[in-house]
């Protein structure tokens, strides 16, 4: 059996899924190691800086015991340069989407890989237009079960790509992990993208 190429520091399926869609093997070439990061934005914090330092973080912690390089991700929602984050409950949620509703807001996801060339990070920005979106969509849109645990309150790969107009930037970014972008980073870091007999 292969080694594993990868530490995954994330809980998120998401994040899984991506990088079985640019060819890894989950099972054999990826490992998967949660860490839990306080999520709380320091005081003025920038977005950017926020979504990095929590990638960072995330890629630290995981890496701890191994010499795999280790990627950690965090994805944030814009908005007037607040940062939505995931809704606590149904109440928040409606706030979120009523925010987001008829226009457009930024998604910010960074991604860090901890390996032989150290600490390498990115984060990117993407535009997301949301038409408008009524109470009555917003309940059943958060009856469907899937805004609870996406930044933001919504997910653009799922039911909610009913609201989305058009994207200007990286869609995979907006599902929570920018693929040209990490690529190029598990590339600096000797991750290999293109293996003998992967599929
Ligand atoms: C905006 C948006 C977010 N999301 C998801 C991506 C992230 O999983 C989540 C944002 O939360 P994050 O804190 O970035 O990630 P996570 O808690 O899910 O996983 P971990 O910290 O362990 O890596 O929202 C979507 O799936 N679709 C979308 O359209």
């Amino acid at each position: 059996m292969s080694s594993p190429l990868l530490r995954l520091a994330s809980a998120s399926p998401r994040r899984r899924e991506l990088l079985a869609s640019i060819g890894f093997d989950v099972a054999h070439d990826i490992e998967v190691v949660p860490v839990d990061i306080d999520e709380t934005p320091l005081e003025n914090e920038p977005p950017e800086a926020y979504v990095l330092r929590l990638a960072r973080a995330k890629a630290a912690a995981g890496s701890q015991g191994t010499q795999l390089p280790t990627l950690g991700s965090d994805t944030a929602v814009v908005v007037d340069s607040r940062i939505l984050g995931k809704p606590a409950g149904r109440e928040h949620a409606r706030e979120m989407l009523t925010l987001l509703s008829g226009r457009s807001h930024e998604v910010m996801t960074a991604v860090a890989i901890q390996g032989p060339q150290g600490m390498l990070a990115t984060c990117v920005t993407t535009r997301v237009f949301m038409r408008s979106i009524d109470e009555q969509e917003m309940a059943a849109y958060w009856a469907s079960g899937e805004p609870a645990d996406k930044a933001g309150g919504y997910a653009i790969q799922g039911r909610a790509a009913i609201f989305i107009e058009r994207v200007e930037g990286s869609h995979s970014s907006v599902v929570g992990l920018p693929l040209f972008e990490t690529a190029e980073l598990l590339v600096r870091q000797g991750v290999p993208l293109w293996r003998q007999g992967a599929s």
